[in-house]
């Protein structure tokens, strides 16, 4: 079980005042609390309590953890666990045939790092100089995050007598690691056959193994991808597994689980303190030095919009008075997505043949790649243009490896295109003022025209890949998803509105940019803009969706910001 909060760490159900008072106890906030809690008296609001106790296995065991996590089930009619996950659904996705999305998003300390699907990996040096450029902040390039990348992480590595894989031996780069703390991040001890077979195919058509891996400001090639878990026990690792044990153990942190903040409270457009709401205990949590939101990509926005910081005329249709008429927030929202070309394979010979044991849907494998010409010349004009804006080294697209159970018990390979780049735009906006009322999400999946361009081009590609010798010789009968009848180009976009979902990695509605910038929610130190003594730290001020995958990033930022905070920046 977790190393649980002392009597004297969870906070009393009354008014009481702290240096900082962090609003949610999520991947980000439960990282810059404990960083902060090192120097200061700290306070942090989390909706949730602890997921290993409300929710057990499911949210420890790996596979579960991969396979059984059922909250991550994307549909309208998504198993309901309020125990840990908000049960956000989304407004209709008019371009992507109507469907009311659910956004799985952990309601518990850890927040969303708890129900994650833990791969760790970082984006590109071009991915974070444009962060850099686009905000007016060199600090942000890659060569000067890697300290703070390294500071969480601790990299143990791959067991490979337990994980037992020919033709899954992790390659990577060890300097991009350090000797940090306390986030451990190894690799799966096991591989799931079918996974090798597929990586293999996808190195059968050119994306040979990156030696260097995905965390050295690279992301091109494959590479076996390490996970954020605990390597002697092979159980999850969370933000509050790593950095709440941590501060269990070295400060003296006050939590305030199981309650709901409701509103920051400011005095001369000076955030001053919390209202909180504990199953109907109101109560208020000052702060002397400042008031940090990390409540995650739609519930940041809401909780600045229900305060009085967003688009003043949303926040004046419910009658909010402004505090700072920001009309960023909630906007810019950018949801990179993902689709499925899947076959059978031929369960039984692996079995057989190469290894015993449980197959997991753990996406293990995965590779990045700019388009080949041959792909590049399906696209339209308008797509290529909006890829010529990338720098260089920002793959175009991403291919991930799985297997599943289908619903009659079989075993099903799956190669994942996804999206490194997002054209659409969608938003957070509320229905009332009050935080009760869960924020208004429109995704804007497929608004732009590109999206379903580049998607059709990832099916092609993920076609390739399957009818590459390795796969071939795992396959069993026709191509399972979408089928051999969906064929044209016509035909792979409808499929493809139809069933590409989220990769889960929403991002920048409270966007980070340049004072001055309309949309700007940030300046580079996560300050709040027009107001003081207010600081949004988590995924939704990245400026953009980078590629790669976030929480190493979130991670990141967390520290990061907490530096610039102990150096008074
Ligand atoms: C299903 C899924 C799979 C993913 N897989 C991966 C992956 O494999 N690799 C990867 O790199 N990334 C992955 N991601 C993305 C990554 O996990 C998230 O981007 C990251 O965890 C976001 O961190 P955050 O701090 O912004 O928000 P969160 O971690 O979600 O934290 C927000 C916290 O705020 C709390 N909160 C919100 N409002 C309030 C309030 N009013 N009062 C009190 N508390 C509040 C919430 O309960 C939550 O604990 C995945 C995400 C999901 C959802």
């Amino acid at each position: 079980g977790p190393l649980r909060l002392r009597a004297d760490q969870i906070g009393p159900r009354k008014n009481a005042t702290f240096d900082y008072v962090v609003v949610g106890g999520g991947t980000a906030g439960l990282t810059i609390a404990a960083r902060l809690a090192e120097f200061a008296s700290v306070a942090v609001i989390e909706a949730g309590g602890y997921y290993q106790v409300d929710y057990g296995n499911a949210s420890v065991v790996p596979l579960l953890a991969l396979t059984g996590i059922d909250v991550i089930d994307p549909s309208e009619n998504f198993p309901h666990r309020p125990e840990i996950d908000w049960e956000l659904l989304t407004v209709p996705q008019t371009n992507a045939g109507n469907r009311r999305v659910h956004y799985a998003q952990g309601k518990t300390l850890g927040g969303s790092s708890a129900l994650n699907t833990m791969s760790y990996l970082r984006s590109t040096s071009g991915a974070y100089q444009r962060w850099a450029d686009s905000v007016g902040d060199q600090s942000y390039k890659f060569s000067n995050l890697l300290p703070f990348f390294k500071r969480s992480v601790r990299l143990t590595p791959p067991n490979l007598a337990k994980r037992n894989a020919a033709n899954a031996t992790p390659e990577y780069d060890p300097t991009a690691f350090g000797n940090g703390s306390p986030l451990d991040v190894s690799w799966n001890n096991w591989v799931d056959p079918t996974l090798t077979w597929l990586a293999k195919s996808c190195q059968a058509i050119g994306l040979t193994i990156n030696p260097k891996g995905f965390s050295s400001g690279e992301l091109k090639g494959g590479a076996w991808i390490p996970s954020t878990i605990d390597p002697e026990h092979a159980t999850r690792e969370s933000s509050q597994t790593s950095f709440l044990e941590y501060a269990i153990a070295n400060t003296e942190i006050k939590v305030f689980p199981h309650s709901q903040a409701t509103k920051i409270l400011f005095k001369d457009k000076k955030a001053k303190a919390v209202s909180v709401n504990n199953n109907g205990t109101q109560y208020s949590l000052a702060a002397t030095k400042e008031v940090i939101v990390s409540g995650g990509v739609f519930h940041s926005p809401q909780i600045l919009m229900v305060s009085g910081v967003g688009p003043a005329s949303t926040l004046q249709a419910h009658n909010i008075p402004v505090v700072a008429d920001l009309p960023g927030v909630g906007q810019n929202l950018q949801d990179p997505l993902t689709v499925n070309v899947a076959n059978f394979p031929d369960a039984l010979r692996q079995y057989r043949e190469e290894a015993a044991g449980p197959y997991s849907s753990a996406a293990g494998y995965m590779s990045f790649e700019r388009l080949s010409t041959q792909l590049r010349n399906t696209l339209s004009n308008a797509t290529k243009t909006e890829l010529a804006k990338l720098p260089s080294d920002w793959p175009e697209l991403q291919l991930l490896v799985g297997t599943f159970l289908s619903s009659d018990g079989g075993s099903v390979g799956a190669i994942g295109a996804a999206l490194t780049t997002v054209a659409s735009r969608g938003s957070v906006s509320i229905t009332s003022a009050s935080i009760s009322d869960p924020p208004v999400i429109d995704l804007g999946w497929f608004k732009n025209p590109t999206d379903g361009d580049l998607l059709v081009a990832g099916v092609k590609r993920a076609r390739q890949a399957w009818n590459s010798a390795p796969a071939q010789s795992i396959r069993v009968g026709p191509e399972f998803i979408p089928g051999n009848a969906t064929d044209t180009d016509a035909e792979i976009l409808e499929f493809v509105k139809a069933n590409a979902n989220q990769i889960w990695h929403a991002s920048s509605t409270c966007s980070m940019g340049k004072k001055g910038d309309r949309m700007a929610v940030v300046d580079s130190k996560a300050k709040v803009f027009g107001v003081e003594s207010l600081r949004v730290v988590d995924i939704s001020v990245f400026p953009f969706t980078p590629p790669g995958h976030p929480q190493s990033s979130v991670y990141m930022l967390a520290e990061k910001i907490a530096d610039d905070i102990k150096n008074r920046i």
